[in-house]
């Protein structure tokens, strides 16, 4: 069976990739199943650089084939924010506080100007490889307040219009067939068996 290691500490990305990833036949694993621990710093200016960044990191570290995600909630009204920030945008990966604060952020704005979109920037990596990149996106509402207790981060907020419904209120299986992560894995993979023979 084909492993991949997943370069994330977020538990609910890493649920959401062993579900994308088994009907593949792939198994993921991620930091957490690694005996070494890897200092990355996600110093770059977009979240594909930031992905590179993870992956690459892993791959220089540990010579083994790697896959990273860089994703975020991309907001119009406040000019992209949280955008690549979204983890840290009020505390250090504090997923309450950072819905308070785009709340906050968006109280005065009306419906039709809290548009956003999730973006989902993946890279793989490799020993001696050129990195491999795709991308994602899925389009909706900033709601008024949390609804539903599925899902992680801003999903809760985050209003899909075709579903009527926000992704705190979806399950896994539902969001997987629309997301930002699954949007981008599924580019991914359209061209991951040409780049893992070349
Ligand atoms: O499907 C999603 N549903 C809700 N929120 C989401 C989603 N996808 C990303 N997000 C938010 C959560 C976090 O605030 C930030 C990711 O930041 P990001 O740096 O990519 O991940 P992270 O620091 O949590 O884990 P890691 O860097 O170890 O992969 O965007
Ligand atoms: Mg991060």
């Amino acid at each position: 069976m084909t492993k991949i290691l997943i370069a994330t500490k977020n538990a609910g990305k890493a649920r959401e990739y062993r579900k994308l990833f088994e009907p593949k036949g792939i198994e993921v694993i991620t930091l957490k199943d690694l005996n070494e621990q890897v200092e990355i710093i996600e110093n770059g200016k977009t979240f594909s650089e930031n992905a590179l960044i993870k992956a690459q990191t892993l791959t220089d570290k540990l010579n083994i084939p790697v896959l990273a995600d860089d994703s975020g909630l991309v907001v119009d009204a406040l000019n992209g924010a949280p955008g690549i920030y979204s983890a840290r945008y009020a505390g250090d990966h504090d997923d309450e506080a950072n819905n308070k604060k785009l709340l906050k952020a968006l109280k005065k704005v009306p419906d039709e100007k809290r548009t956003a979109h999730f973006h989902c920037s993946i890279v793989a990596t490799a020993p001696d490889k050129t990195p491999l990149e795709a991308n994602g996106d899925v389009y909706g509402l900033i709601a008024h307040e949390k609804h539903g207790e599925d899902g992680f981060g801003y999903d809760p907020l985050f209003y899909y219009p075709e579903f009527g419904k926000t992704f705190g209120e979806i399950g896994m299986e539902e969001k997987n067939k629309v997301s930002h992560r699954a949007k981008a894995t599924e580019n991914l993979l359209e061209k991951f068996d040409e780049w893992w023979n070349e």
